[in-house]
């Protein structure tokens, strides 16, 4: 299982390469890839494992912060109550964006990356709704529609197999201005 110690921190070049498209069928090595970085989320957002291995918790974690340059990102987006079904959970292979609102939407308490140790403060704008295609670890392909939160974190994700890092999209001048009509929320 992963642990904090395989999490490449920025200043890793990884984080800012472009990852390699993924084959199907996948090989053995990206199977055991995509079950380790769901298992990361699944340990990280169980309260008692999270502590016992050291875990920030998380909602998201993509290959190159695992140090694996390939487009593939976990997203496990927890249910709103106790024990309902996750709003959003997948391993995201090959995604792409393939529409998104013009409508802007940002975290009001900004964001963080398992891979930045240091805080960034500032509203990152981000679609608020997305059209979002990928390939999961069977070879099956999705449409997904989403919005607001599940539709941040997805794009957190895409962000990283592009090399970008959430506070690329800060305004320097103005870090808590927004573009007109952005939606906030936490
Ligand atoms: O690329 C992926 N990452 O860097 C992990 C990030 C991804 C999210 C950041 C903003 C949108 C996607 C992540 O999850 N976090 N960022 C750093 C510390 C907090 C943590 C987090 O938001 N945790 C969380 C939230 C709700 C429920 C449970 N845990
Ligand atoms: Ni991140």
């Amino acid at each position: 299982m992963f642990l904090m110690k395989d999490i490449t921190r920025d200043g890793n070049p990884v984080l800012r390469k472009r990852a390699a498209k993924v084959e199907f069928p996948l090989s053995a090595e990206d199977r055991e890839l995509a079950r380790q970085l769901m298992e990361y989320l699944e340990i990280s957002q169980d309260e008692e494992l999270c502590k016992k291995y050291g875990l920030r918790a998380g909602v998201g974690l993509a290959a190159p912060q695992v140090g694996v340059s390939k487009q593939m990102a976990s997203v496990l987006v927890p249910a709103e109550e106790e024990g309902g079904k996750p709003v959003f959970k997948d391993v995201i292979i090959n995604p792409v964006i393939v529409s998104e609102s013009v409508q802007y939407g940002a975290l009001t308490e900004g964001e963080g990356c398992l891979s930045v140790d240091e805080d960034v403060p500032g509203y990152v704008p981000r679609h608020d709704r997305i059209t979002l295609k990928y390939t999961d670890v069977d070879g099956n392909d999705h449409t997904v529609r989403l919005k607001h939160y599940p539709a941040i974190v997805c794009q957190h994700e895409i962000d990283h197999l592009k090399g970008i890092l959430f506070y690329d999209h800060i305004n320097k001048d103005a870090p808590f201005e927004a573009p007109e009509g952005t939606v906030m929320f936490s």
